[in-house]
């Protein structure tokens, strides 16, 4: 479980994000909404240790996360052009290598063997020795997800993952990463422009305004239009 408690970010004396407050469970995906400036990236970055929260509290089973615990996809940008896909998978489990194996580029078997799998369930299978810079944008947006779950982490998340992405695509990629969220058994929080696609992959949804928590509840109990307010709304 993850638990944030009573979490505030200011930037100079601005409240980014004020008293927020909420739990995950392991193999759920809770998509993060909120208008341009809501403070979804600064949830994000407190929660992965990027930024330092002012107050409150950050907790996976009660404990402070180690920073391997809490993954966040590398936007596609963030890949290495020149490495194949499985390197560049590979080198989402160098924490847990040796830095010997890691100057030498040598991994161990059980690696390889995760990191194939795990290629081959964001369906690049036959793209594993393929540059990185040869892909798609989908295709290397699946190798961002497949790197940061190769790190092993209780919690996952994404940062406007598709935004750059064809419907279908982009669709093609949420699916993936919702079933990798279930089958791995991680906490997922990705943030989403889109409701419609948010609405296909949600199990719940976290919305902020202004910096502040306003909705909080399983996908099942909320309305499209719902979503669609806290876009429109004056925020
Ligand atoms: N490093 C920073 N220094 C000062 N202010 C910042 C910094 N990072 C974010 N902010 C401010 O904090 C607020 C929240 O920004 P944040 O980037 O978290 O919003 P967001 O919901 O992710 O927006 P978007 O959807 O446009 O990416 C905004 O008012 C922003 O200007």
């Amino acid at each position: 479980m993850l638990t944030v408690t009573d979490l505030e970010k200011r930037y100079d004396g601005v409240g980014a994000l004020e008293n927020i407050d909420f739990e995950l469970s392991p193999g759920e995906l809770a998509i993060l909404v909120g208008r341009s400036g809501a403070g979804k990236t600064t949830l994000l970055r407190c929660l992965n240790g990027l930024e330092q929260p002012d107050t409150g509290s950050i907790r996976l089973a009660d404990e402070p996360p180690d920073p391997t615990d809490i993954a966040l996809v590398f936007q596609e940008g963030a890949l290495l052009d020149s490495k194949s896909a499985l390197e560049n998978v590979l080198d989402g489990g160098l924490g847990r290598e040796p830095v010997w194996r890691e100057l030498l580029g040598w991994h161990a078997p059980a690696e390889k063997r995760a990191a194939v799998e795990r290629l081959h369930a964001v369906g690049l299978a036959g793209d594993a020795d393929r540059r990185v810079g040869d892909l798609s944008g989908g295709e290397r947006q699946r190798v961002g997800i497949a790197r940061a779950l190769q790190q092993e982490p209780a919690v996952i998340l994404a940062d406007e993952p598709v935004a750059s992405l064809d419907p279908a695509t982009a669709r093609d990629v949420l699916d993936q990463l919702a079933a990798l969220v279930r089958r791995e058994q991680v906490v997922g929080l990705v943030s989403l422009h889109q409701p419609r696609l948010a609405q296909e992959v949600a199990d719940r949804y976290l919305a902020l305004e202004s910096g502040r928590l306003t909705l909080d509840a399983p996908a099942a109990e909320v309305e499209l239009d719902r979503i669609g307010e806290v876009y429109d709304g004056d925020g």
